[in-house]
């Protein structure tokens, strides 16, 4: 057996930063309504995407090892592949589009046997235009590419016995989301020694850059989201700033925790929600401004302190169930929320 069955061995290939512009794809439409979140779909008038294959299979030793092409896709064809069959892709999700990619790979080329896709997907915002009866209405043509935070996908896909395509793992993101609460966050009662020269503080300006990931119970609510369960990247964003914005919060890490009981009280349909977080807290120069709440601050000075997080629903479930009471009470809290919400 080679190392490649053992999985010991590390051999792939593939392409990245292949950009994608498709225009007026599927909307999507299907978005249950949360409290926390205005959003109820996307007219996907542009989906652009920049997409990333990598592909694996026992086929491409020969190539590494010998110089043999003869089974190799060369990635410039994988770049024309994934471009070329954004005009066949019927549905209205970065995840259900990485999926259809990652089909028509395995199906067209039976020697790769694993293939890994991952895209961030470039937004574009629509832009208000004024009406001839003095109001105003979206464009739906003009749009303003935004450097704001975005929905990310990743996607395995194996051929597993008999041909059949397995979906190994499927995550979803929100990338590069950053919040700033200038009043109303602490940070105390952390162990004080020798090497301790940060003061404790009551009111810091919390400056924090997340990711957040999410993996489905089944994955097919993502790919095809057609049964309402589809849990968008904006409706996260936005459970995040409402959380933020609503908890007094004591750190970054029970900041993070305490949105992550929101997105899974939210959206029953996830298994799984990731945080990588930093904290990017602006350095205060003026204490006070008159006396007043008015500060003056710079950017902090390196490096940097970070915090990585996963929750299950057997959080929640432990949460709910009163181990933690102040989390408890939120979540009492958001339910009520969510039954006085419109849904959609
Ligand atoms: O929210 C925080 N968590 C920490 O662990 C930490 N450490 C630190 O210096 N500042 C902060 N802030």
């Amino acid at each position: 057996m080679s190392r490649t069955e053992t999985g010991k061995r590390t051999m792939y290939y593939g392409k990245g930063d292949v950009l994608v512009y498709r225009t007026f794809a599927e909307p999507l439409t299907e978005v249950t309504r949360i409290p926390e979140s205005p959003f109820t779909g996307d007219g996907n008038v542009i989906m652009a995407m920049n997409v990333k294959v990598a592909v694996r299979g026992e086929a491409f030793l020969t190539s590494f090892t010998e110089g043999d092409n003869s089974m190799v896709v060369a990635t410039d064809s994988m770049k024309n592949l994934i471009i070329r069959h954004a005009a066949d892709y019927e549905g209205s999700t970065v995840e259900g589009f990485l999926y259809h990619i990652a089909g028509i790979f395995l199906k067209k080329y039976s020697h790769i046997t694993t293939i890994e896709l991952e895209a961030d997907r470039l937004p574009f915002d629509g832009l208000s235009v004024a009406s001839p009866d003095g109001g105003w209405r979206e464009s739906g043509l003009v749009f303003r590419r935004s450097h704001n935070d975005h929905t990310s996908a990743s996607v395995v896909v194996e051929r597993a016995e008999g041909g059949v395509l397995t979906v190994r793992k499927q995550e979803s993101l929100l990338t590069g989301l950053q919040l700033i609460k200038v009043k109303g966050s602490s940070f105390a009662g952390f162990i004080r020694d020798e090497y301790t020269t940060l003061p404790e503080t009551q009111d810091r300006p919390l400056f924090i850059w997340l990711n957040i990931g999410w993996t489905y119970k089944d994955e097919k609510d993502a790919i095809d989201p057609k049964n309402g369960s589809y849990a968008a990247s904006e409706q996260i964003r936005d459970i995040a700033h409402t959380v933020f914005h609503e908890a007094n919060s004591p750190s970054i890490q029970h900041l993070i925790y305490r949105i992550g009981l929101r997105i899974l009280e939210r959206f029953p349909q996830l298994a799984e929600v990731r945080f990588e977080s930093n904290n990017r807290t602006w350095e205060t120069v003026v204490e006070s401004v008159d006396g007043s709440d008015a500060r003056v601050y710079t950017e902090p000075r390196p490096p940097y302190g970070f915090q990585g997080f996963s929750m299950t629903q057997e959080d929640l479930a432990a949460a709910a169930g009163g181990e933690d009471g102040e989390a408890a009470a939120a979540l009492e809290t958001a339910a009520s929320e969510r039954s006085e919400a419109p849904t959609s």
